[in-house]
């Protein structure tokens, strides 16, 4: 009898091939005294140098098959690898208290592990991801275990495993290996990222696939609609090879849109951009045939790290971007910290309302040497492609108009150095907080453009943490509150000549994308992947036929009642 698994859709495509379990065997860790702890350290390095080993020959597989970026996450474990904290930590355990190399190591890196797994952080949750990774590794050295690898698959097969690490993903060899599922992840895990550049249809966070599915069996991989189909019928076989022929007939089409501007049925013209988090995006961007980059959140530079980075380590990350991007527009966020992102090293106190405390903005306009170290080094990269500022969760006028006093007085100071700054470089913000909403059209008379992060102001709009799965019936991006306060914003910048675009998630909402268009958006920044398929759909809507049914929407009541409508008629 087939089975259906429900799980997240991490990665399109669908795949039909023979269930091949990845099994990690437990490694059975037992602490035990030692003699010669000079002699165990020893063992230890040895199981370091084999690992090192190990981890350069997969780097330069991802390198030649998947490219830099991909590569760069095995460059990461090789640091890890060589890291004094982890390593060090580990050798001074053995020795001050005679314990194996196994259990100093296990010990170790799971302090790091839960540390960086508590933070409330998807950036650090990966770098624990990481540690687990290469403690793994070592461990397995040390114990002399061989984990089954992806490598070793030789016939067409859909993994199954708890979950994969970033190294089984990149061993992955996609003649054979056509699809995965796993137990285990998000849509932002690495095995999930990885999967979607393989273009290797996934589903991942089903929490039962190793459980419900044995060695063989043939299963189904629906990642467009996040199912697993255990043991199916010819039928259902039948009907996902029509599903599987349909994507990528429809794949194709999305390719040919690559270099296309992008225009409605009836001629109107807007840009879809894509929001980035470092230089290394920027392929991606163009791969897909972003026009710009809508929103570059910089705060990754400042994550991951035990300082705040340089001038010059800023300069030459924005200045990457710039130049790669071209002539297209880049707009880059200043700090956006806080909320859900931390920097643990700024030891700023902690808050009972994180969301609705000092953060962004706030903390900048407090703590300038930080953000006038970053405007400075945007300045100076700006001569190097097309470049605009944005302040993020602007909420008073003040607090813009003394943002931007102070990147002009960087300004000033820069050109009175000696180096050159644009001339051009338009300023904007975005806007998240509904008093900026209500307020749009005061604040269109001094900004150059608005970009409304979605995200935030949905939260702020609803009183509803973005955070918090209790809650998260009220993230409603269709509430007709929510398209009002949109409407607001677009009718503000439009009557001072200036654009708006919006970067939160709903810009690349298949349902809010026709009412975005209809209330005259300028410009949609989602993630990269998705700006094909945006193309795909706008190219086929008329803005004018949306802009009648408008105030029909407008005055809607319900979330719901405005998802039927759209989905019926556009
Ligand atoms: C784009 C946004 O910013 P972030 O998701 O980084 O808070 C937003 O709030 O919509
Ligand atoms: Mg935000």
């Amino acid at each position: 009898m087939s089975e259906l698994i429900s799980g997240i859709a991490a990665s399109a495509g669908i795949a039909i091939a023979k269930a091949f379990i990845l099994e990690n065997p437990e490694l059975n860790i037992v602490k035990k005294p030692i003699e010669n702890s000079e002699a165990e350290i020893a063992r230890f390095q040895d199981a370091l140098d084999k690992a090192k080993v190990e981890l350069a020959a997969i780097k330069d597989r991802a390198f030649s098959e998947l490219g830099e970026d991909k590569a760069a996450i095995f460059a990461a474990h090789l640091l890890v690898l060589s890291d004094p904290e982890l390593i060090d930590a580990v050798k001074q355990k053995i020795q001050s208290e005679n314990v194996n190399a196994e259990s100093a190591m296990d010990e170790i890196s799971s302090m790091f592990i839960n540390m960086f797994e508590q933070m409330d952080n998807e950036y650090m949750k990966e770098r624990a991801a990481d540690i687990r990774d290469v403690s793994k590794r070592v461990l397995s050295h040390l114990l002399q275990v061989t984990f089954a690898t992806p490598a070793s698959i030789t016939e067409e097969v859909i993994i199954i495993a708890e979950d994969l690490t970033p190294s089984d993903t990149a061993q992955l060899n996609r003649k054979f290996v056509k699809g995965f599922a796993t137990d285990i992840g998000g849509r932002t895990s690495h095995s999930a990222i990885m999967s979607r550049s393989m273009e290797i249809p996934a589903v991942v966070g089903t929490k039962s696939v190793t459980t419900k599915i044995k060695n063989g069996v043939m299963v189904i991989i629906d990642g467009l609609d996040g199912q697993v189909i255990v043991d199916p019928s010819e039928d259902t076989i039948k009907q996902y090879e029509d599903k599987k022929e349909t994507y990528a007939r429809q794949k194709a089409e999305w390719a040919k849109l690559v270099n296309e501007a992008t225009h409605t049925e009836d001629g109107h013209h807007v840009e879809l951009a894509a929001n980035i988090g470092t230089p290394a995006d920027v392929q991606g961007v163009l791969d897909n045939g972003g026009e710009g980059v809508g929103l570059y959140r910089t705060e990754f530079l400042y994550m991951g790290r035990d300082q705040l980075p340089s001038e010059e380590e800023q300069f030459s990350a924005y200045k990457e971007v710039l130049e790669k991007m071209g002539e297209k527009p880049v707009v880059i966020r200043t700090l956006d910290i806080g909320g859900d992102k931390e920097l643990p090293y700024l030891d700023l106190p902690k808050e009972m309302n994180p969301f609705l405390g000092f953060r962004a903005i706030r903390l900048c306009l407090e703590e300038q040497d930080m953000f006038r170290t970053q405007l400075r080094a945007l300045l100076r990269a700006s001569v190097y492609g097309n470049l605009k500022i944005m302040f993020p969760m602007i909420a008073t006028l003040d607090e813009f108009r003394s943002a931007k006093a102070i990147l002009l007085e960087e300004k000033e100071k820069l050109s009175s150095e000696g180096t050159s700054v644009s001339d051009s470089i338009e300023i904007g913000i975005m806007v998240e907080i509904p008093s900026t909403a209500v307020m749009a059209d005061i604040f269109a008379k001094e900004v150059d453009f608005f970009s409304i992060g979605t995200n935030d102001l949905i939260q702020y709009t609803m009183a509803a943490d973005r955070m918090n799965e209790q809650v998260s019936y009220l993230y409603q991006p269709y509430s007709p509150a929510i398209l009002r306060l949109v409407k607001m914003v677009i009718d503000a910048a439009h009557k001072e000549g200036k654009w708006a675009g919006m970067c939160g998630e709903m810009a690349g909402d298949s349902v809010a994308i026709p009412i975005l268009l209809g209330l005259g958006l300028d410009e949609f920044s989602m993630s990269a992947t998705s700006i094909l398929p945006a193309r795909s759909q706008i190219s086929r809507l008329s803005k004018e036929k949306i802009a009648d049914s408008l105030d029909k929407i407008l005055n809607m009541s319900t979330t719901a009642e405005v998802e039927a409508f759209v989905k019926e008629s556009f």
